[in-house]
């Protein structure tokens, strides 16, 4: 537990929502520390974690992809039968609706949360029980995976604990989320440490040096005193990592896919410089005073792209180290607030120049909007905004969340109006052959011989998996913020002006839910709905004869616009 618990510092930027520790002890019994909140938060008191006993375990930090951010969807969960099995997920299930109504209907296992995680956990304890032993041998847990594997959809990269048998580990058949293993010799006595860890940092902190990554579709298993099994458990699809980790993700100390994150960065800055000249053209690029990074993922592309051009290197703005990340946050005004508080420009160093800032991608445009606007109060002549990432303009559907397509300030802007969003004078991205081409060549010059691919949907739309037809209206109304809060507003003037009942406020307020036949009815409080949702036609059909005819009209209007709502 100790270890865990430093490794999950040292992994605390991939999830700041929740984190928690399970390990088991002799006689197969399972200890767990979990609940929302940062690693230092939930595990504020170091004795407790001593306290988890064990010469086993798993972590999770949470960074909510699907469910909401209830203290009950702290990762890792348990699952007493068959055998007592604990499971820590990074990613994102693309049919959770089609897993929950089977393991409802079919499997008849009980789901207590709306977390895809909680969904696979139960699909693999289903598989488990499928072999109907009272104990299980390896190659029983390869082939229920096996099963697993054929059930969900979408990206995972997993660590799993089956009481008083050891650890797996296993990765989705297209390598989307990371995962690698190490080993050190034991620190209390002869034999060895395994660890497994979404980034090799965790492994190199705290000593152990890495074995190699978990392949697409590949499972390992480490008994209880044992040596790394390994096992293709399912048809390796493709090997295409996520992009996004070398963008923004992942620390830059760390390799992942035999890509080391921070030279893939230094390389977006090299060929970002190249674009910047074709795009702004050599007379601008000469009045360019300074290149300023955004702290603090661009600033090794930044500082590489300002070497390229020749320009100066400018540290303008200055981080809070008090202050975490601002894009996982949750709420939009939380993350408005966080650039603010995290960033200060230092007027001296804006002061009648010509600045060029670098970020490592824009999202919603929270944080290059705000930047640019600080650039320009303390005194920047001419601000221009590069990119290390494209356009952004599809959800991210494996384990970041990028949801709701219209929040994302790319979506339907042309590369003017987006400048103009963000108040900037000129606005560079780089293309996406580029992006995947600075990696790529990281990747040879590393010596990887397998031709990678890499997963770029969120520039692009084409995803690496199937999605299935109507994955994007769910995902959308699962998750899109906008659309949350729009429909609340709404409703809360609906039954100010009379027009809705208490009863459809109900609705609107603790929002709808999926019953175990996939209809959509309304949940009896908050926590439990999938889909805050204003029933508009209940609304409409409520519409009393008594209500003042100009307030019905302004109704009328509201529930006219709420129509895609409907
Ligand atoms: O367009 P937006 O929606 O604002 O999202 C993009 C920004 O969010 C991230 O920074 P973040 O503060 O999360 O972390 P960092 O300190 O690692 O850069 C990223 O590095 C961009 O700066
Ligand atoms: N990256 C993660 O931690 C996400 C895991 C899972 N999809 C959840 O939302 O809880
Ligand atoms: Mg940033």
């Amino acid at each position: 537990a100790v270890d865990l618990h430093e490794a999950l510092y040292l992994l605390q930027h991939r999830g700041q929502d929740a984190a928690g520790i399970a390990t088991c002890a002799s006689g197969g019994r399972i200890y767990q520390l979990k609940s929302n909140g940062m690693a230092a938060k939930v595990f504020h008191d170091g004795a407790k974690v001593a306290d988890l006993p064990g010469p086993m375990g798993i972590g999770h930090l949470r960074y909510p992809t699907a469910g909401s951010s209830a203290n009950a969807e702290a990762q890792p969960f348990y699952v007493n039968s068959p055998y007592g099995i604990c499971l820590a997920h990074n990613g994102n299930l693309i049919n959770a609706t089609e897993l929950k109504r089977y393991l409802d209907l079919e499997a008849h296992r009980h789901i207590n949360t709306d977390s895809d995680s909680e969904l696979m956990l139960n699909v693999f304890a289903d598989e488990l029980s499928e072999t109907k032993k009272a104990r299980v041998n390896k190659e029983d847990v390869f082939a229920s995976l096996g099963r697993m594997y054929e059930r969900c959809q979408g990206g995972w990269a997993c660590t799993a604990m089956l009481a008083g048998f050891g650890i797996l580990g296993f990765r989705d058949a297209y390598g989307i989320r990371p995962l690698i293993l190490g080993s050190r010799p034991s620190l209390d006595g002869p034999g060895t440490d395994y660890m497994m860890a979404s980034e090799s940092v965790a492994l190199d902190q705290l000593g152990f040096t890495v074995i190699r990554d978990i392949q697409p579709g590949e499972a390992v298993i480490i008994e209880k005193g044992g040596e790394p099994v390994f096992c293709q458990v399912a048809p390796r699809k493709q090997y295409a990592p996520d992009i996004f980790e070398y963008v923004y993700f992942a620390r830059p100390d760390s390799v992942i896919d035999g890509i080391s994150v921070y030279r893939s960065r230094q390389r977006m800055g090299d060929r970002l410089a190249a674009r910047v000249l074709d795009v702004l053209g050599p007379e601008k690029v000469k009045d360019i005073d300074a290149v300023i990074p955004i702290p603090e993922t661009s600033t090794t592309a930044a500082a590489s792209l300002a070497r390229c051009l020749d320009k100066p290197y400018i540290q303008g703005f200055v981080k809070n180290r008090y202050v975490f990340r601002t894009f996982i946050m949750p709420e939009q005004k939380t993350r408005q607030k966080g650039v603010r508080r995290k960033l200060n420009a230092m007027k001296g160093e804006f002061k009648g120049r010509n600045v060029l800032l670098v970020d490592d991608s824009i999202v919603r445009g929270t944080t290059s909007r705000e930047i640019v606007t600080m650039a320009k109060e303390a005194g920047a002549k001419k601000v221009y905004f590069a990119s290390c990432a494209p356009e952004i303009t599809h959800p991210h559907i494996y384990g970041i969340d990028l949801a709701s397509p219209n929040e994302l300030v790319a979506y339907n802007r042309k590369v003017e109006d987006i400048a103009d969003y963000i108040g900037a004078d000129g606005m560079i991205f780089q293309t996406l052959e580029d992006l995947t081409g600075a990696c790529r060549e990281i990747a040879q010059e590393s010596g990887c011989k397998e031709p990678m691919n890499f997963e770029v949907g969120v520039f692009c739309g084409r995803y690496i998996t199937p999605v299935s037809e109507g994955y994007f209206d769910h995902l959308e109304m699962v998750r899109g913020e906008g659309r949350k809060i729009k429909a609340l507003e709404k409703a809360k003037q609906a039954v100010t002006h009379g027009i809705a009942s208490q009863k459809d406020f109900q609705i609107a307020t603790n929002g709808v839910k999926l019953d175990s036949n996939g209809n959509i009815v309304p949940a009896s409080h908050p926590g439990e709905s999938d889909i805050p949702k204003v029933d508009v036609s209940r609304i409409q059909a409520n519409a009393s004869e008594e209500v003042n005819p100009k307030v019905k009209d302004r109704m009328d209007i509201s529930i006219h616009n709420m129509g895609d709502y409907a």
